[in-house]
């Protein structure tokens, strides 16, 4: 899938494969012990520890330089201006693909990254919360555009981080609900200046005008970012892991009577085949195509996956 991409003669990345990226882990200085890779299964049971110590421990030793780095120059800027203003959270974007793996990606680098002293508080927070709530959706025929630019409060999204990048405390973020397929109203995440904030979602590369808007934004959400990572896999195998966790869903969330999809834990295997197929094919595929995948190449970084999620090659953006 490589259309709307520019053919560069030089590209602006270094391209590592899996064995080059692994030998990075060589001189960090944070092992991780039997008992915290235990911790971390929480986050995704099927994540092994040769994965989490070839390629997310080097690409958390590496976010940690990037975040030394700036928060040296704050202090050294601070100190040229002769003021002494807080340092703000370094943010972290994370997009790719529905399904593409991006929560349990944002959740490792999330637990991995606090373990350094200087950036002990990471937060996470998803653009989720920042998609209108399905009343609205419905007002104006947008459910089956759910995840579309169109359907998120992009404006909220940047008022958002514009609030995180003035160092601001308590800043409120929405919260959505994968229950109730929904925006909850009465529920809020406060986000009090971490060290590092990281933001996951499909849309937080985006830069084009939504559908219903005929300007073109002056700022884009990634204008807030320090450091930017698009999760990439074959469209193939994207689609198989969406289906999966629809199965899954199946046999688990959908079961709750208060599930928005509780009517799909009745439906037979191959129903629920073709049902995650329709939404799959409908919805979120057309979005990859159209709306997420073209965004991958403005990324600081690529984490290409393959067939079994693991890592096969990382581009980085030449510094
Ligand atoms: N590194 C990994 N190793 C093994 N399985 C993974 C990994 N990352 C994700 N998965 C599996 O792939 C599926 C999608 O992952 P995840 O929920 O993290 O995706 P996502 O991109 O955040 O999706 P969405 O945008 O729909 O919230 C899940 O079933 C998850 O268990
Ligand atoms: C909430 C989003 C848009 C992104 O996480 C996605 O999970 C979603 O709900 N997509 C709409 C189609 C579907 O139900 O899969």
């Amino acid at each position: 899938m490589e259309q709307n991409q520019p053919n560069l003669e030089h590209s602006p990345f270094i391209t590592y494969v899996r064995d080059e990226w692994a030998e990075l882990s060589g001189n960090i200085k944070v092992p991780i012990t039997r008992e915290e890779f235990e911790a971390l299964k929480g986050i995704n049971e099927n994540i092994s520890l040769e994965e989490v110590s070839k390629i997310y421990l080097p690409l958390s030793r590496l976010l940690n330089l990037y975040v030394t780095e700036k928060q040296s120059l704050h202090r050294e800027t601070n100190q040229f201006f002769q003021r002494n203003h807080r340092k703000v959270p370094f943010v972290i974007g994370i997009a790719g693909s529905v399904a593409v793996g991006k929560s349990t990606t944002a959740r490792l680098i999330q637990t991995l990254l606090s373990r350094w002293p200087n950036h002990p508080k990471v937060d996470l927070v998803t653009t989720d919360g920042f998609l209108y709530p399905n009343q609205i959706l419905k007002e104006r025929n947008l459910m089956n555009r759910k995840g579309f630019p169109e359907s998120y409060r992009t404006g909220k999204l940047i008022q958002f981080l514009a609030k995180i990048k003035a160092g601001a405390a308590r800043v409120e973020a929405p919260v959505y609900s994968h229950l109730y397929y929904d925006v909850l109203p009465s529920k809020k995440q406060i986000v009090d200046r971490p060290d590092v904030l990281i933001v996951e979602g499909i849309n937080v590369l985006q830069v084009g005008k939504s559908k219903n808007s005929r300007h073109i934004p002056s700022v884009f959400v990634s204008d807030f970012f320090d450091f930017s990572i698009y999760v990439d896999a074959d469209e193939t195998d994207i689609q198989r892991w969406y289906v999966e966790r629809f199965m899954i869903l199946r046999e688990t969330a959908f079961k709750n009577p208060n599930s928005y999809f509780h009517r799909y834990s009745q439906l037979t295997d191959e129903q629920a085949v073709g049902k995650a197929t329709e939404i799959w094919n409908e919805i979120n595929r057309k979005n990859l195509v159209e709306n997420i995948y073209p965004t991958k190449n403005r990324a600081d970084l690529i984490l290409q996956k393959g067939k079994d999620h693991s890592v096969s090659r990382i581009k980085l953006r030449r510094v």
